[in-house]
This record gives C-alpha cells, structure tokens and sequence, in this order.
C-alpha cells in the first residue's frame, strides 16, 4: 500500500466536510475518487499532501503519518507525489523548457545526482509526445498540449504516487480521450500508483482499477466501475446518469 487515509475528519465551522473518510492506494494502480461539487474531494487531496490539518484521523503516504511530520520531511515526501491539478497552469511567460526546469529546481535534492538537466527535460516531453514543443510558449499550444506539458511537468519528478484532479476538465472529447490513454501509458511505463479525482463517467470507466464514491462525508461505496454503475442504490446510481 503507498497510501492510506483512515477516519479523516474535517470541519469549517458547522460545515462537516469530511466525517470518518477511508481510502487506501496500492502500488501500481488507477483509483478513482468521484463526489459531486462540494463534497469534499479538494479538501481531501489538501490534506493528503499535508497543506491543510485535519482534525482527526491518520494519513500514511509510504509509511510516513503525514500529520507528524515537520516541512523538511514534507518537502522531501512531496517530491516523490505528483501533481495534475484543474486547468494545469503553466507560467505562461515561461516557454516549455523553463517550465519542466523549474520543478528540478525545486526538488533539486532530488535530483543532485543527475546534471543534465535538458536530458530530463527531453524524455519528459518525448513521454507525452511533444519533445518538438521545447522552445515554444504555452500560448502557442493547444489545451490539450498544454495539459500534455503540464503533465510532463509533473512526470519530471519521477513520482511514485500522481494526483490528478480533474485531468480532463475543459478539454473535448477526443482530446480528453487522448490524455486518458496516456494517463494509462504512465501507469505501465512507470508502475505509478494514481488517485484520480473526476467527474467523467467515461475517464471514470477506462481508466480506473477501483472506484471510491466520497459521499456525505464517507467513502459511502467502493469496487470496480462495474460493480458500481450496475448498482441499485440511488445514490450510487445517479454518478453514472449521463
Ligand atoms: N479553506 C476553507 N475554509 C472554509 N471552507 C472550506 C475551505 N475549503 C473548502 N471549504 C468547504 O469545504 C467543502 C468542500 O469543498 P471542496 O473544494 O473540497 O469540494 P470539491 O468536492 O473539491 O468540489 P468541486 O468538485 O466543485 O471542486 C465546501 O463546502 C467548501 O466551501
């Protein structure tokens, strides 16, 4: 298991977002986490990654408990998750190259060992199929490219575990689809384990090993995209009304 959250609670006031919250991630697969708007799956990832404190409940990212650790551990843990987060934002006065660079600069402890940095740079792209976009500026991409680039950004760091929120919000449907079949050619290159957090019923089906609905505050349902898109409980069933 590379990720666990057991009984997560988290409240704003009198909102109870989260209320006795479980997942577990497993090494090399595709977990899905769908909610609807506002029930918490933000928060969740938030506290995941240790920039939000949850008020009760554990949460172990490769046999580290999260919620005890000081920011130095937490800068190094981080290096090893991967993000791809809604609307992908590049800095877009940057071009492509400067973009992939400035993650290496971050985690720099990371990669001390490894000095050439424009080599890294060039197998990120060429894994998501634009090695010929090096010198351009995010305005000069697609929406699609640009979350292509964005997810090279993240695949730079060589993560263990991706995060994705979202991965195809805001792109058509043949667009999105191509970012899905990547998403699942990462998987098997890299034997990355990944939470996906969506609300697309399709990205849903292809991709996900398992499935966890996050509702009111709970993992209210777990299993395969079959066994939940074929049950009979009303509240599971209308995630899957298209
Ligand atoms: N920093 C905060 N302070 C107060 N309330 C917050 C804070 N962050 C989130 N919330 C509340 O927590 C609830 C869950 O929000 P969250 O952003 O996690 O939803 P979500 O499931 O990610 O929604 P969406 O699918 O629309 O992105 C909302 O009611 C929101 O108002």
């Amino acid at each position: 298991m590379v990720l666990e959250i057991k009984n997560l609670h988290k409240s704003f006031g009198d909102n109870h977002v989260l209320n006795g919250f479980n997942m577990q991630l497993y090494q090399g697969e595709n977990l899905v986490i769908m909610g609807k708007s506002g029930s918490g799956k933000s928060v969740m990832i938030k506290c995941l990654v240790g920039l939000m404190e949850v008020d009760k409940g554990t949460i172990t990212v490769m046999d580290n408990d999260i919620t005890k650790l000081d920011q130095k551990s937490l800068d190094i843990l981080r290096a090893d998750i991967g993000f791809l987060f809604q609307g992908s934002a590049l800095y877009d006065s940057m071009t492509v190259r400067e973009n992939l660079e400035f993650p290496l600069r971050r985690h720099k402890r990371k990669f001390k060992n490894h000095n050439n940095t424009e080599e890294l740079v060039i197998e990120a792209l060429k894994n998501v199929g634009l090695e010929h976009t090096i010198d351009l500026m995010p305005a000069e991409l697609s929406g699609g490219m640009k979350r292509r680039v964005a997810l090279a950004r993240t695949l730079i760091l060589q993560p263990k575990i991706i995060l994705y929120d979202e991965p195809t919000s805001g792109l058509d449907p043949i667009t999105a689809k191509e970012i899905i079949i990547l998403m699942q050619d990462i998987q098997k290159t890299y034997g990355t384990s990944s939470l996906i957090i969506t609300h697309d019923v399709d990205c849903a089906r292809v991709i996900s090993d398992r499935m966890i609905l996050l509702i009111d505050g709970v993992d209210y349902a777990k299993g395969t995209f079959k066994e939940l898109s074929t049950a009979n409980d009303p509240k599971i069933k209308a995630f899957f009304k298209q």
